[in-house]
């Protein structure tokens, strides 16, 4: 059973397609990044998966039922309203008594998150990336299996993405699965194990990072350069070749560089540069999504 399945998830406002079939896997134990630029339908699908919007067509399988539970489950989906003249703790307390959750468990999640510390403060003193992890903390509260994240680090600063980044991969680390979205590649390649890429409501891509990333490229700067093209061509086929900048880029693997090095001076062409280039998750994602 996989923690979140789709299947052909469609929205329709009006007009407008907002997600359009989705049919994306989550895997037990897993960090899952559901990556997009604004608009993409991040926040409608995941909405869709705690039942909040109702989806026009498709199916959602979570934790192996319908969706609308939340039994297992914690999310953050919406900034998380707290009382700004309650410290984070009575915050949690309030959670805790509405959802009859023990209390034991406010302390194990303010632990998690790390905000054991300043537990005692008005919530209204926290800056923006405390708010967020004291918003983790409740969704941590009834110790889910699955969590489910909009937006994590949004807004946050690189000290604050840094602790999120953190804490959620120590979330992954203790087993919990956690769906989260993000627009920002970075965070992503960081944090997750798998990605989801998503533009204009459409699932383009869902694989690891490493996979998505293609592997690596080989660069080799050669003399001529024409000629050491056509070789490299007749090894690898026209399409794995490319010269960039007046070097040969190689979509092969990096074990064959080698090989390819002593054909080239087999060949009688000098190889004064011979590297391995990895692909910038950034550079895919363009590529997928059409953007910039
Ligand atoms: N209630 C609604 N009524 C009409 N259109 C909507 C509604 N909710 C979302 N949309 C539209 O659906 C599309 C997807 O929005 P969504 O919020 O899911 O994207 P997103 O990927 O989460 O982006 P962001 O990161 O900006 O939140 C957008 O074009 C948005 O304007």
């Amino acid at each position: 059973m996989f923690p979140v399945e789709t299947h052909e998830l469609t929205k329709r406002y009006g007009q407008l397609v907002a997600v359009d079939k989705v049919s994306l896997t989550v895997r037990p134990g897993e960090v899952y990044g559901f990556l997009g630029p604004n608009g993409a339908g991040k926040t409608t699908t995941l909405r869709m998966l705690l039942g909040l919007v109702r989806p026009t067509s498709g199916t959602i399988r979570l934790l192996g039922r319908e969706p609308g539970h939340l039994d297992g489950i914690g999310a953050l989906i919406e900034g998380p309203a707290f009382y700004p003249y309650l410290s984070g703790r009575e915050n949690l307390r309030v959670l805790a008594r509405h959802s009859g959750c023990p209390p034991r468990r406010i302390d194990i999640a303010l632990d998690l998150v790390d905000l054991t510390e300043r537990a005692g403060d008005r919530y209204g003193t926290y800056s923006l990336g405390m708010k967020q992890r004291l918003g983790v903390a409740a969704a941590l509260l009834k110790d889910p299996k699955l969590l489910i994240l909009d937006e994590p680090t949004n807004g946050l600063d690189p000290a604050g993405m840094a602790d999120m980044r953190r804490l959620i991969r120590r979330l992954g680390a203790a087993g919990k699965t956690v769906l989260l979205s993000s627009h920002m590649l970075g965070e992503v390649q960081q944090i997750c194990d798998r990605v989801g890429v998503v533009s204009g409501g459409r699932l383009i891509a869902e694989s690891t990072v490493a996979e998505l990333r293609g592997g690596a490229r080989l660069r080799v700067v050669a003399d001529p350069v024409d000629e050491a093209a056509a070789l490299a061509r007749s090894l690898f086929g026209e399409d794995r070749v490319h010269v960039e900048e007046g070097a040969l880029v190689l979509d092969v693997e990096a074990g064959k560089a080698a090989w390819l090095n002593a054909e080239l001076v087999n060949a009688g062409i000098d190889v004064s540069e011979l590297g391995v280039r990895e692909r910038e998750l950034e550079d895919v994602f363009l590529e997928l999504t059409h953007v910039g």
